[in-house]
């Protein structure tokens, strides 16, 4: 359990017309006493005068009492809505710090409450999903995941999970009774519904991810295709150079899309090529490595030389992602805009096909965004359920190939350990870490 007494400037800083400072451990209290007076009422405003340790007044505010457990924390939690403005606040912060509070780090309200069993790793970021929603879709999904979406949608499966997980552990204690062959089979479908279910869970979460971070897509291709032309054509607006000269762009630059109320991280990069020099070559290993992690990849070909990409052989990585070829120039092939069967025709110059182009996108990324069943997930969240899927399929080929049945549940406990990672059932320092570091301070 966490100890010591935390404080914080809960409101944004600046001046505003209220301040509110939040206070939550076993000092709180005292902290409440020593600034406001006699403890108030528990979960009712009372108006006080804010006192410094000589009885002179700093501030009159309402303040609230909110004795653990029935607290947001679970702690003792104190609440000093002040006036708005920078020196008073920092005022009062000092006063709390000399009785025995200090500040509090980023997100660590929201870790005391997780840590107290307030609620679990789903809902803790669904608040700072909400907080941080640039969207109304993405803050109704964020709602949903605080109400328990995602949380309800976990739990079913590791309750899926532990009930083949009794039910093979079982017959692993009674060796007279090995499980047959048709047993396996079933069981081995059983498991098999389960993954599928993992699946499914994982594609609305994608949908949630994306609605919340942004899908991320990357506009590749040889050098001088057009890729700078066509990021500023997408955007609207001049962001990137562009020159009649092959190997103008070296950074990734990335900007900002909305594709009907889907966020979009688009983002330019170097043309591919072997032989470039220094710096280019290094915009190259960035190019490469912004495709690895996107989305998916815009493939910009000139339409002059559709098969000029075909020989660059190395210069191509790996990627996973999935990619939509653009035929670019096509002012100059007169080819006709639109989306064919291998990709789709535009001029980033003149404008024809974008419209076709952005819609085809929107497609692709399979979000709708008045998704009912949207709730906000995270990348973390992505890779936990891909993981999962993983040790199911493993245990489904244990099972089939008759590996025995602790293999099969040894899988089992593996992917069942991924999704409890998820929700915060099993968790590390260092996860814990990474995920509230990146709070606002105060919440
Ligand atoms: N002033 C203020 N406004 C706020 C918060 C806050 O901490 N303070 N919140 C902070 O994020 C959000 C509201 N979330 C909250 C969640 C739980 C509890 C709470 O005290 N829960 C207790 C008592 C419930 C009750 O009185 O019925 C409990 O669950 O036991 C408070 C706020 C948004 N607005
Ligand atoms: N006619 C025509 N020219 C285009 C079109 N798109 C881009 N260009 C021209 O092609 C040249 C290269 O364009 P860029 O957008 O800089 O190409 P790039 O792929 O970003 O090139 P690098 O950054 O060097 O890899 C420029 O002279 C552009 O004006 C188009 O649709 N039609
Ligand atoms: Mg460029």
């Amino acid at each position: 359990m966490p100890d010591g007494t935390i404080c914080a400037i809960a409101t944004p800083p600046g001046r505003g017309g209220i301040g509110v400072i939040r206070v939550s451990g076993e000092a709180a209290g005292d902290c409440l006493s020593g600034l406001a007076g006699r403890l108030p009422e528990p979960r009712t405003a009372s108006l006080r005068t804010l006192r410094d340790a000589d009885g002179n007044p700093l501030d009159q505010g309402l303040v609230l009492w909110f004795p653990g457990p029935d607290s947001f924390t679970g702690e003792d939690v104190a609440e000093f809505h002040g006036h708005g403005g920078p020196v008073v606040m920092d005022r009062l912060l000092r006063r709390l710090i000399e009785l025995g509070a200090s500040l509090a780090e980023p997100g660590e309200f929201s870790q005391r409450a997780f840590l107290n069993g307030r609620m679990d790793l789903t809902r803790a970021e669904a608040i700072a999903d909400l907080i941080a929603a640039g969207s109304e879709a993405a803050a109704s999904a964020a709602m949903r995941s605080l109400e328990g979406a995602f949380a309800h949608r976990i739990q079913d499966l590791v309750e899926q999970l532990t009930e083949l997980r009794v039910h093979l552990e079982s017959s692993i204690d009674f060796i007279d009774e090995p499980l047959d062959g048709l047993a396996i089979d079933r069981l081995a479908d059983r498991i098999e519904a389960v993954g599928e279910a993992v699946r499914a869970a994982r594609e609305a979460a994608r949908s949630g991810q994306q609605l919340q971070e942004g899908a991320r897509v990357v506009i590749a291709g040889a050098p001088n295709a057009g890729k700078s032309s066509l990021m500023n054509a997408l955007l609207g607006r001049d962001a990137a150079i562009v020159t009649e000269l092959a190997g103008t762009t070296r950074d990734v630059l990335d900007a900002h899309l909305h594709l009907d109320g889907l966020p979009v991280q688009v983002m330019d990069t170097a043309g591919l090529r072997t032989g470039a020099g220094v710096v280019e070559a290094e915009g190259i290993r960035r190019a490469h490595q912004a495709m690895a992690e996107a989305d998916h990849i815009l493939l910009v070909v000139d339409d002059r030389n559709p098969g000029d990409d075909d020989g660059l052989g190395a210069a191509w990585p790996a990627s996973a992602a999935a990619l939509t070829r653009v035929y670019n120039k096509i002012d100059l092939t007169h080819r006709p805009p639109g989306v064919g069967d291998d990709g789709v025709a535009v001029s980033a110059l003149t404008g024809a096909g974008l419209d076709g182009l952005k819609s085809h996108l929107r497609g692709v990324l399979g979000v709708r965004a008045g998704d009912e069943a949207v709730f906000t997930a995270r990348r973390r969240h992505l890779q936990a359920l891909d993981e999962a899927a993983a040790a199911i399929d493993e245990a489904v080929s244990a099972a089939r190939a008759g590996y025995g049945e602790e293999l099969v549940a040894e899988s089992l406990r593996c992917a069942q350990d991924r999704l409890g990672q998820i929700t915060g059932a099993v968790t590390t320092e260092d996860l814990l870490g990474r995920i509230f570091s990146t709070f606002c301070i105060g919440k």
